[in-house]
């Protein structure tokens, strides 16, 4: 079984109008409310390529209520476990520029935390657990290592899609997969990213480190995927952003539901891409029909 974990969920109130002035009073053109966090997201798009998954992590109050309705009848199992404080809600304001604010989260008792770990004892080698997104504040930032140390105990796999000194210590676990853009890249390694020598040379890092594959996602310029043998570059796929929330999580979800079926990195890597960039050619998480459209103008090649 795949399972994907948000320790994080929210709902993401999208908001769009022309221009936005700070310090005055702003008039939306339009807005909607779609489930979010990273790990959803991933299961979200596991559900679109009819992949069977499990989604894990916190679900409370009116907030959670909401994003389990909404979830509901798609294809996913929700297993949350329920808290008493509120999912957040994160903000997404699309005008000329798209700026997010990212709630910091409800807090998590330690007896909320003991029952969601619980869930770990089930845990097989047949399983991959996907660890994905931000930690609510009230949990210590060691809980990451925690879920990899009863992770690697059950000799599961796992995909980690975190930042900074989490996914440092995660690639030691030897991931199957992490998937940082540019600047978590750059954060990661104290370095700068400007050209395409050291992308390549900062992305094959992730591998002498410890990842079993590695995507770096560039956003509207492509992205690179890096094996212990191979390196591809997948061109930017032309076309119309609506909302560029969630193609991340919809490349991971693309890249390890088609490898855990096939082995396949390369054909894995192009549905990653036609993913993650239909995504972003939607207004919410992307159909399998518009993925298998974009599907046929993805072009990759060695780098
Ligand atoms: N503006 C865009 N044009 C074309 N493809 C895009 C665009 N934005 C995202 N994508 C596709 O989605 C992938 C993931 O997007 P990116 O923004 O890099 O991830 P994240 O959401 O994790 O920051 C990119 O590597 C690219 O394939
Ligand atoms: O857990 P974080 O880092 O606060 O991110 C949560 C946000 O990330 C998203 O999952 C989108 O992620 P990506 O754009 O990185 O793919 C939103 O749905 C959600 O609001």
């Amino acid at each position: 079984m795949i399972y994907t974990v948000t320790l994080n969920p929210s709902l993401d109130f999208v908001t769009r109008l022309k221009t936005l002035t700070l310090g005055e009073t702003n008039r939306a053109d339009s807005e909607a409310i779609f489930p979010g966090g990273k790990g959803i997201n991933v299961s979200r798009l596991l559900g679109q390529l009819a992949i069977d998954n499990t989604a894990w992590g916190f679900l409370g109050g009116f907030t959670g209520q909401h994003l389990k309705t909404t979830l509901s009848g798609q294809h996913l199992v929700q297993d949350f476990t329920p808290i008493a404080g509120n999912t957040r809600i994160n903000l997404k304001i699309k005008a000329a520029n798209e700026t997010e604010i990212n709630a910091t989260g409800p807090a998590i008792t330690e007896q909320e935390l003991a029952v969601f770990f619980q869930k770990f004892d089930r845990l097989t080698n047949h399983d991959v657990v996907i660890l994905s997104g931000s930690v609510p504040k009230s949990l210590n930032s060691h809980v990451y290592q925690q879920m990899l140390q009863k992770i690697q105990l059950c000799g599961a796999r796992f995909v980690i899609d975190t930042t900074g000194q989490q996914l440092k210590t995660a690639l030691a676990y030897q991931p199957l997969l992490v998937k940082p853009n540019r600047s978590e890249l750059a954060q990661l390694y104290q370095t700068e990213l400007t050209t395409q020598a050291d992308l390549l040379q900062w992305g094959r890092q992730l591998i002498i480190d410890g990842a079993q594959h590695a995507i770096v996602s560039l956003a509207g310029d492509g992205a690179l995927l890096f094996t212990k043998n191979t390196q591809y570059f997948a061109k930017p796929v032309k076309g119309q952003v609506q909302n560029s929330a969630g193609a991340g999580d919809s490349m991971i979800g693309g890249f390890i539901g088609t490898w855990l079926q096939s082995e396949d990195v390369l054909e894995s890597f192009k549905i990653a891409v036609a993913s993650g960039t239909a995504t972003a050619f939607s207004n919410d998480i992307a159909t399998k029909q518009k993925i298998e459209e974009i599907y046929h103008q993805v072009s990759i090649t060695t780098v």
